[in-house]
């Protein structure tokens, strides 16, 4: 391995101090891995990142939570699982569905066989549901974004990239027949942007996604109380080799503004997709300024706490939006009913990170593709007790908002 791409922690603009390393032999393999050698299926290797491959059997997206725990690293657990600060928008984050309560609709004569799919910005998905962008899958599984891309393409959907990937977007690119987005962080060294910019179209990713609500990889206080051991072994893959020096996401600049989509655009022809919005005025700037799509979250409560639940915050965002551009949303999706909701108050798609990464852990590519065709089956199940014949149908008067989104919504 090329030495300066190693060396991918050396800028630390952001503050975030030197993020220690776990080398392998350092590395403890944890009791539950070294049990899982045991089972055929998962082989863990000197850091413990799983092997495994197989399609899982899925109760509910929730349990998978506990399950991963047993196959995968403490550190890689925490790393992923939690969320910033006293991680209460995460918690928000599920509670906040709650106040979308459902109306059903009955005596419709809904069928079984409700159309699922959709066009996103010219690509035809099976259901309204694909992998949010998530960095660091070597974290989870020694094939990493490979893996998830692949399980991704498995189910038929689409993979949205990550610009902190441990893999190469190309490599990535590669693995996964389905529709495909490259996710951006843009590095303080415009050459390297334009670059990156240049590789993810040679590479056939059909739109990019401007992460607007980050300032470093997602540090957790439990992951930070390990010390934040990332994996030594592991390159974050967008680097450009030929740049040397820092990595992509650890050189972000973090001041940009509405020009970056304008750049975006101009460098690639691609549409852009601005992820990380909360709020109306923030959409309709964006759309004012050329985005193609809007992606309302709050980064599953990695960045910032104490900001509101993405389905709080949906409403307000989509009245600004009115149908000029798709929304998608994600942060706390679960389960089909919040599909429902979330389309039903003004969202065209959603977005799903942890239970992805958790298939990873579980199931390799097989168990990524069991979660998301997991969540498309529960979709199709709301649908029919919904009593919405295609997703069209779901509008706000499937609806009754209720508790601290009905106040925060109220104006
Ligand atoms: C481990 C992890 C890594 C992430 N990395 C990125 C990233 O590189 N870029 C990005 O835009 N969002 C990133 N996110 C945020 C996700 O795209 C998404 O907003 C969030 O996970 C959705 O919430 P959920 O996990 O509750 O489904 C990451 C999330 C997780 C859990
Ligand atoms: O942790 C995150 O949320 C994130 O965006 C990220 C950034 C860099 C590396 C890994 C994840």
């Amino acid at each position: 391995m090329d030495e300066s791409r190693r060396n991918f922690l050396g800028a630390t603009a952001l503050g975030l101090g030197t993020l220690p390393f776990v080398s392998p032999a350092a590395a403890q393999t944890t009791d539950a891995a070294a049990e899982a050698a045991a089972n055929d299926a998962v082989k863990p290797s000197a850091y413990g990142a799983s092997t495994a491959g197989k399609p899982l059997d899925i109760i509910s997206l929730d349990r998978l939570d506990t399950a991963v725990q047993e196959v995968i690293p403490e550190a890689g657990y925490q790393f992923v699982s939690g969320a910033a600060g006293d991680e209460w928008t995460l918690r928000e984050n599920r509670r906040a569905f709650d106040d979308f309560r459902i109306e059903p609709k009955r005596l419709r004569g809904v069928s079984s066989d409700v159309d699922l799919s959709i066009d996103l910005l010219g690509q035809t998905l099976p259901f309204p549901i694909f992998t949010a962008p998530m960095g660091a899958h070597g974290m989870v599984h020694e094939e990493a974004e490979v893996a998830t891309a692949r399980g991704t393409g498995m189910a038929g959907t689409l993979y949205c990239s990550s610009g902190a990937s441990h893999r190469t977007l190309e490599e990535i690119a590669e693995a996964t027949q389905g529709p495909k987005w490259f996710q951006l962080y843009w590095n303080n060294d415009i050459e390297v942007t334009k670059s990156l910019l240049k590789r993810a179209k040679d590479a056939g990713y059909s739109a990019i996604v401007l992460t607007a609500d980050a300032l470093g990889p997602g540090m957790p206080d439990d992951f930070k109380a390990m010390g934040a051991p990332f994996r030594q072994d592991m390159v974050f893959g967008n680097h450009d080799p030929e740049r040397g020096g820092s990595g992509n996401f650890f050189d972000q600049k973090v001041d940009l503004d509405l020009d970056a989509i304008k750049f975006i655009k101009d460098q690639t022809g691609l549409p852009v997709v601005v992820k990380g919005l909360l709020r109306g005025d923030d959409a309709d700037r964006c759309i004012g300024a050329g985005a193609d799509a809007i992606q309302v979250s709050n980064h599953g409560g990695r960045q910032i706490d104490g900001v509101p639940a993405s389905i709080a915050a949906l409403p307000d965002v989509a009245h600004a939006v009115n149908g000029r551009v798709p929304v998608i949303l994600d942060s706390g999706v679960r389960r089909g009913i919040d599909v429902i909701r979330a389309l039903a108050m003004g969202a065209n798609a959603v977005a799903v990170g942890r239970p992805v990464m958790y298939g990873l852990g579980l199931g390799g590519a097989q168990g990524v593709q069991s979660v998301l065709e997991h969540l498309g089956q529960d979709l199709r199940s709301a649908m029919l007790l919904t009593g919405a014949a295609k997703l069209s149908d779901l509008d706000p008067s499937y609806i009754n908002l209720v508790g601290p989104s009905a106040e925060a919504n109220r104006s």
